[in-house]
């Protein structure tokens, strides 16, 4: 199959012929005609010898997305690479909330960029977006990042807001960073980096410094990363751009799920056990658990589907209403008459249409610009008890809420999605080595693949409530549809 062509046709034996759109993938090359290509450091690598079918191919270069039968390069190492390893300098950035995972991406970065590729400058970008014009950098090594993929949270710190185009980029290309890191710092290094920077801005010369930026975030800093990358491009600097998708609440389309998902889902188990406890052992007991999902409800989905416990589960794609026939008050009217108790999972983004708010409350923004919702757990608490009060004055009922918010986050990641992350962080490694850039890295149905940035950036990843899923948490909790007839 010829790959430069952005579309081609693939036909099997039999008769079938299913037309291909290979998504065209941004390539230094494309602004920098000259860059040198380097034999892969791998060949050199003393531990493993590669294979013929070690490398990516032309012939093996294409994922196929089922979903909407467009195929994209296949992630992994080439023979050929468009950086000279020694005089590669890397950069690591995590923005937006925490995920479990996020420290063993930034530990496979720098071991796989080490050690695979033998790059030895290797930043971490502090907090975020805003790191790369504020504060020092810190140079990382193996040694320094062994145990990071036991350690629950980012160890490079995250922020939200911060997204200063100009003075990212300006950081970037003035040398990216204002401070030497620790071993570096005398000023005979500081004088060699200051001519390395300035011959950097001169333009892209055969044994110039190369940048490489690898982009750890959630849709929000997608959005931001191809803001960067398209200045980046205009600017015509030899920087490759990666984004690694991260997102608790796996909001982020095209690529099958996002790292740490699979972790929080895990951890929501013992707040629904807890709820179900609690409900169980009171006298018309309601356990309340609200769990993350800003505007999707990945979590409580699959949380509901693996619990078993859950009686009703509330997500934001599927609107619900309170009162009248097909409510949720009547529904759990029968389930307490039924069980004697009964369990509501909550996605905090759900319900958000119908909490009264004030004027103020509607237009406030976090310092990424996503709306600040209001407490879905503390609202339906609240209408819970007064109905419960208002329709059986004479019976016991109690609500037990369970908010584990930042629990089923601000954990390690489980060994999937440590063993996800790993593969994450190599392909998003061999994918820059190759000269791909304003990319990201990531799985689709089963197999790693390179994705345009700007794509993902706009992809977003509701819960389908048409879909097979939907259908079976409706068949594993026989709650109503909350369609009005
Ligand atoms: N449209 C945008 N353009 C440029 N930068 C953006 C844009 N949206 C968000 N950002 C920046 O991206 C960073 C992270 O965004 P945000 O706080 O929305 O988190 P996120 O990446 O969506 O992660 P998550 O929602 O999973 O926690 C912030 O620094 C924010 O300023
Ligand atoms: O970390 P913060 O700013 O409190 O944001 C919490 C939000 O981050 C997420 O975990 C990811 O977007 C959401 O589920 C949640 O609404
Ligand atoms: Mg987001």
């Amino acid at each position: 199959m010829s790959l430069p062509h952005p579309t081609t046709t693939a036909s099997d034996s039999s008769t079938t012929t299913i037309p291909i759109n290979l998504q065209p993938l941004p390539h230094l090359t494309h602004y920098l005609p000259d860059l040198q290509t380097h034999p892969n450091p791998l060949n050199q690598n003393p531990f493993f010898h590669p294979s013929p079918l070690f490398y990516i191919h032309p012939s093996s270069d294409l994922v196929l997305n089922n979903d909407n039968l467009l195929a994209y390069h296949r992630a992994g190492p080439r023979e050929r690479v468009f950086f000279d390893p020694p005089r590669v300098r890397a950069a690591v950035v995590t923005c937006g909330g925490l995920c479990p995972g996020m420290n063993t991406v930034i530990r496979e970065l720098v071991v796989g960029l080490w050690e695979l590729y033998g790059v030895r400058e290797i930043y971490g970008v502090r907090a975020g977006f805003r790191g790369f014009y504020t504060g020092d950098p810190v140079l990382m090594d193996p040694e320094m990042v062994h145990d990071w993929h036991k350690k629950g949270g980012t160890e490079l710190q995250t922020s939200r807001g911060g997204f200063d185009l100009d003075r990212i980029v300006n950081g970037i290309q003035d040398r990216g960073y204002n401070q030497v890191a620790p071993s570096s710092s005398s000023l005979f290094w500081r004088l060699i980096i200051l001519i390395d920077s300035l011959l950097f801005v001169a333009g892209p010369k055969p044994g110039r410094r190369s940048r490489v930026v690898y982009i750890i975030g959630g849709d929000g800093t997608m959005r931001g990363a191809v803001k960067l990358f398209d200045e980046i491009r205009r600017k015509k600097l030899n920087v490759g751009i990666v984004g690694i998708p991260k997102t608790v609440d796996n909001d982020v389309g095209i690529i099958d799920r996002s790292f740490g998902f699979q972790t929080a889902v895990e951890m929501a188990q013992q707040a629904i056990s807890a709820g179900h406890v609690e409900a169980e052992s009171a006298v018309n007991g309601i356990g309340l658990v609200k769990l993350m999902g800003r505007s999707t409800g990945h979590i409580a989905l699959n949380a509901t589907l693996s619990s078993r416990d859950v009686d009703c589960c509330l997500i934001p794609e599927n609107e619900f209403y309170l009162e009248g026939k097909g409510g949720l008050f009547e529904f759990l009217e029968h389930r307490l008459k039924k069980n004697g108790h009964a369990v509501l999972v909550v996605a905090e983004g759900a319900g958000q249409d119908i909490i009264p708010r004030t004027d103020a409350q509607k237009e406030e923004r976090d310092e990424s610009g996503n709306p600040v919702f209001l407490d879905v757990g503390v609202w339906l608490k609240s209408a819970l008890k007064k109905w419960w009060d208002q329709d059986h004055p004479d019976e016991l009922f109690t609500v037990k809420y369970i908010d584990p918010t930042y629990m089923i986050r601000a954990v390690p990641a489980n060994a999937t999605d440590n063993l996800y992350c790993t593969l994450l962080a190599h392909s998003a490694i061999h994918g820059v080595m190759a000269g791909y850039t304003g990319f990201v890295a990531g799985p689709i149905n089963g197999n790693y693949a390179y994705i345009p940035l700007e794509e993902v950036a706009v992809a977003k990843n509701p819960v389908n409530t048409a879909a097979h899923k939907w259908a079976w948490v409706r068949s594993v909790t026989n709650q109503p549809d909350f369609l009005r007839s």
